[in-house]
């Protein structure tokens, strides 16, 4: 946790000392406004034969009127320049984390908790600092004051009335946070799931209402939030009693601080005019103790936020990155590669050389680990023991300068929403419109694109459905055509296709990559024609590689395999 504040802390410590000036400023001027105020009121009732006499009450009334709400927007301004400044440095450190692991976020995390984290956890920490610790440090730094102004005229009155606020400062909020402790936790549990589940649900809409039962569906949701909602009523229901006792204790320190008055009235410390002067200063007091118990009581949800920014950056990659990239042309080594996930070896003795241009296919059942190779290759994991190195650099060690060398075609690419122009350019950012036409003319996509009712300003809708599988794969192409990449790796791009327009894709994608390596992992025959060498992965071992013409010669299994697949050839 200190992990996540101290820097912060230390960044804008400028800031903080300004918020806590001004915050400790507002509430001395609100003290002294009601201070002056009494003195003023008393004065006057004994009506001064002369303005004048009142004359100095009245100008400091106006000066601490003003500043008060001066001060106050000051504190505000600072308090919040604080804030945004600590938390858009914590959202871009969170953005960074996550980045790293982008390519296996889907299996880590599920899209709720992510959610969660980037809109609950992080915009909850701007909490902790308005809503908890500058209110409770105000409180703490006022009741120093008020104890010691008090202490002046009596030390027995000041020790009571320690005592009194010492209730309201210490114990209500030490109560608090005993108390809803668990609530707390179990609230942001509770609330985690909804997130989870929500976002299922959506994800899962149609499923739910085609199997027709999204009534249960929705009973499942109700049943979520009844139990948020009681969780939610209980801690309010605690704060209720707390306040009941807090108006208990303000009420005995008014009675306290109307005794000091009459006390110091009779032992001729001060004039009884002040009496009235002293009795009010306790209301802006306790005004500004109010907050301390329910703010301190939501420290445990604190907590677990911080909990799991620091889960998410312990996830992140530790190893050192590279800080040269490699120069062409490229060779990508794979050696001895074992890889395990929770202790389970989905990879064992893996070695392959893939030379500049050469085509490789990875061919296997479902299961055998072809898709975590393409993520060893990608960088996204490190090696159990082996390495895979391009040009004798590690991997796992260039993070995100991977998309400078290899690029990739998957089975559903994403498209935004938003133009074609502008999906294809996301290969290229500083592409040009006439650069972005190429790619699409070379995918053969113009003449579709042309036909559309905007042309290349089209707009894409969400998840791209207006478009058919193969053309959006064409969209994809093009945007790697863009990219520009010495190396593409295509994880089952034509599954889904119908015959024809798989061939044609393949054949679309062999000719724009023909100067590229091109590594196609698959569990299906439709484009072994085109390679160079083969590997056919079993159980995580390389069982066999060749090209295609010598597998079908030497190997029963691959040819069992292109039987299966195409019949009459
Ligand atoms: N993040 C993960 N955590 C744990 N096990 C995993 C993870 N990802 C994959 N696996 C397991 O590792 C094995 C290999 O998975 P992988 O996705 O690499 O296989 P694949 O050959 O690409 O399969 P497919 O053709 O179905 O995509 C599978 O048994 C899978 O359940």
């Amino acid at each position: 946790m200190n992990d996540w504040i101290k820097p912060y802390v230390k960044a804008h410590k400028g800031l903080l000392i300004l918020t806590i000036l001004f915050g400790v400023g507002a509430l001395i001027a609100a003290c002294a406004l009601l201070f002056t105020s009494g003195y003023l009121i008393s004065k006057s009732s004994l009506r001064p034969e002369n303005i004048l006499l009142v004359y100095v009450p009245i100008v400091l009334v106006r000066a601490f009127g003003i500043s008060r709400p001066v001060l106050n927007y000051l504190q505000q301004l600072a308090s919040h320049s604080f804030v945004l400044a600590v938390l858009s440095k914590m959202r871009v450190r969170l953005f960074q984390r996550l980045e790293t692991q982008a390519l296996v976020l889907k299996e880590r995390y599920a899209i709720g908790d992510l959610l969660g984290l980037l809109a609950d956890d992080l915009e909850h920490l701007q909490n902790f600092y308005l809503k908890t610790i500058f209110p409770a440090l105000f409180a703490l730094i006022l009741y120093g004051i008020a104890i010691i102004a008090l202490g002046v005229f009596s030390i027995p009155y000041a020790l009571l009335l320690a005592l009194l606020f010492g209730i309201l400062v210490f114990v209500l909020p030490y109560v608090a946070l005993k108390r809803n402790r668990q609530h707390m936790l179990d609230m942001k549990i509770v609330r985690a799931e909804l997130y989870n589940d929500l976002t299922d649900a959506v994800m899962g809409a149609t499923d739910w209402k085609l199997s027709g039962r999204a009534d249960q569906m929705i009973a499942g949701k109700q049943q979520i939030a009844a139990r948020y909602d009681r969780l939610e009523a209980k801690i309010e229901a605690s704060s209720r009693r707390r306040s009941i006792v807090f108006q208990v204790v303000a009420a005995a320190s008014v009675i306290l601080l109307v005794m000091f008055g009459s006390d110091m009235a009779q032992t001729a410390v001060f004039h009884p005019m002040w009496i009235a002067a002293f009795v009010l200063v306790a209301l802006p007091l306790l005004e500004a103790f109010m907050p301390i118990s329910d703010a301190i009581s939501h420290f445990p949800s604190y907590d677990t936020s911080f909990a799991r920014l620091m889960e998410v950056e312990g996830r992140s990659e530790d190893a050192q990155p590279c800080t040269t990239l490699p120069t062409g042309p490229y060779t990508v080594d794979i050696s001895n590669v074992a890889f395990q996930y929770d202790n389970r070896t989905v990879l064992r003795d893996v070695s392959m050389t893939w030379h500049p241009r050469q085509k490789v296919a990875i061919l296997g059942k479902t299961g055998t680990g072809k898709s975590t190779l393409g993520k060893l290759l990608l960088g996204a994991y490190k090696p159990t023991a082996g390495t895979v190195t391009i040009n004798g650099v590690h991997m796992h060690t260039l993070r995100h300068d991977t998309s400078q060398l290899i690029a990739v075609l998957e089975q559903k690419p994403y498209l935004f929403d938003t133009t074609i122009m502008n999906n294809i350019r996301l290969g290229n950012v500083s592409a040009s419109d006439a650069e972005v036409i190429e790619a699409a003319k070379k995918v053969q996509l113009h003449e579709m694109i042309e036909t559309l009712p905007h042309g290349y300003d089209t707009r894409v809708e969400e998840l791209g459905t207006r478009f058919s599988g193969g053309e959006r794969q064409r969209i994809a192409l093009a945007r790697i055509l863009l990219q520009q990449t010495p190396i593409v790796l295509l994880d089952e791009p034509t599954v889904g296709l119908d015959p024809v327009t798989e061939q044609e894709l393949i054949h679309t994608i062999f000719e724009v990559l023909s100067n590229k390596t091109v590594v196609w992992i698959t569990h299906h025959l439709a484009a072994m024609a085109h390679m160079d060498t083969i590997y056919m992965l079993e159980n995580g071992r390389v069982r066999v590689k060749g090209s295609h013409e010598q597998l079908l010669a030497d190997d029963a299994r691959y040819r069992k395999l292109y039987d299966l697949d195409y019949p009459f050839d």
